[in-house]
């Protein structure tokens, strides 16, 4: 059977993952097209495509599927250009983007027949960007969105999914309205309020020179997503901004009604509001991966000095136990730091905190 031919265009974190996920699962050819020139090189010589192109407009032409990796405003600019396209075969083309009404609205703009668009959003990503961040297991077990076209039938669908099987990502159906309602309120929304959070320790600055080196623990997790790609999370938000205004709104209405409970020292009342946060995000995650990764922790206290963290992953290692994440917290001169362990199952978790309390380690899991 002939190699199926896959145009990537874009090959920064999510197209170049994508890419060395087909070309190391599947008989494809992968023709790779990026502005950057460096992006195109570095793909070539590290085998994560087959060749290169200079034009799409040639390079579509000779393809049976076209995966988009580009931002959003550039992916809808492109999408026009393959429009205008005289092809002699159909092709299937999907995109990535973390926003789906305006492609989908582009999409349904496209008049040329032999076009099968398929929307798409893998939902697993990084802080970092770039194709040396591209990584062959960033889709695993994540929730990957399809928004398909009414012009594409089950089989496009199909053969779409087959070709993305080895992410090893979880592919659910959802139209583009109910999409960006759900990552506006899980992903795009937090990311506003997480930056907004670090301009206010920013300000207080000024007044506390010290704030920088309390910002341990909590104001860390809480702000992790401030430190991605402010382009990307631009053109996001734009693109999202309906969606936005109206969380915004919310927000403000909840923060005044907040402020009232603080003022007015409705000690009960604010018990019950922790209280009802933490028993839903107690609970979220526990089952599957989605935006927020269901990872399971281990802490484990660790001496500060030279070997410390390596005799803890050795310990593990030597009985097989993979780990996700590895995280130093809080660790400081001459004091116990603390590490934290992600794995992938409970299982993994159960038996990395048995086999770590028999070497003598402390170590607490979290229920
Ligand atoms: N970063 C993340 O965590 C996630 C991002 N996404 C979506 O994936 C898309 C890409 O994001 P990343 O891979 O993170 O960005 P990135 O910056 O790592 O990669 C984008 C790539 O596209 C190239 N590019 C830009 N304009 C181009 C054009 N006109 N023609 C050809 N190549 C062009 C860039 O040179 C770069 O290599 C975005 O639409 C984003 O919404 C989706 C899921 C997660
Ligand atoms: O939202 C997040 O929390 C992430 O860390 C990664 C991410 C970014 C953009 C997406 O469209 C999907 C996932």
């Amino acid at each position: 059977m002939a190699k199926q031919r896959v145009l990537v265009i874009g090959l920064g974190l999510i197209g170049g993952s994508l890419a060395k996920v087909i070309a190391q699962s599947n008989n494809c050819h992968i023709i790779g097209y990026d502005t950057d020139d460096k992006t195109i090189e570095f793909a070539c010589m590290n085998g994560i495509i087959d060749e290169a192109c200079t034009s799409i407009t040639d390079a579509v032409k000779q393809v049976d599927v076209v995966i988009l990796g580009t931002p959003i405003s550039e992916t809808i600019t492109i999408m026009q250009q393959i429009d205008a396209v005289s092809l002699d075969h159909p092709i299937i083309m999907t995109d990535v983007c973390s926003v789906k009404s305006s492609i989908m609205m582009a999409a349904r703009q496209l008049t040329n027949d032999k076009i099968i668009f398929i929307g798409g959003h893998p939902m697993a990503g990084s802080h970092k960007k770039g194709i040396m961040a591209a990584k062959v297991h960033l889709f695993e077990n994540a929730i990957y969105v399809l928004t398909p076209l009414v012009n594409s039938t089950n089989t496009h669908v199909e053969k779409l999914k087959n070709l993305l099987k080895a992410t090893k990502s979880n592919f659910i159906m959802l139209n583009p309205n109910e999409h960006d309602e759900m990552t506006g309120v899980i992903s795009h929304f937090p990311h506003l309020i997480a930056s907004s959070l670090v301009h206010q320790a920013k300000k207080w600055e000024h007044t506390h020179t010290f704030i920088p080196k309390l910002a341990a623990g909590g104001f860390r997790d809480i702000t992790r997503i401030a430190s991605s790609n402010p382009e990307m999370w631009q053109d996001i938000f734009y693109h999202n901004r309906n969606k936005m205004s109206k969380l915004l709104g919310e927000w403000i209405t909840e923060m005044t009604e907040l402020k009232l409970l603080l003022e007015q020292n409705e000690t009960k009342q604010m018990v019950s509001y922790l209280q009802q946060a933490k028993e839903y995000r107690d609970g979220l995650g526990k089952e599957d991966k989605g935006a927020i990764p269901s990872f399971h922790d281990l802490y484990v206290d660790i001496p500060d000095q030279s070997g410390a963290i390596a005799s803890v992953v050795q310990t593990l290692a030597a009985k097989s136990i993979s780990i996700k994440n590895i995280e130093i917290l809080e660790i400081r001169d001459s004091m116990t730091g603390v590490l934290r362990l992600s794995f992938p199952t409970e299982t993994g978790r159960l038996d990395g905190c048995r086999i770590l309390q028999k070497k003598g380690y402390d170590v607490i899991i979290d229920e």
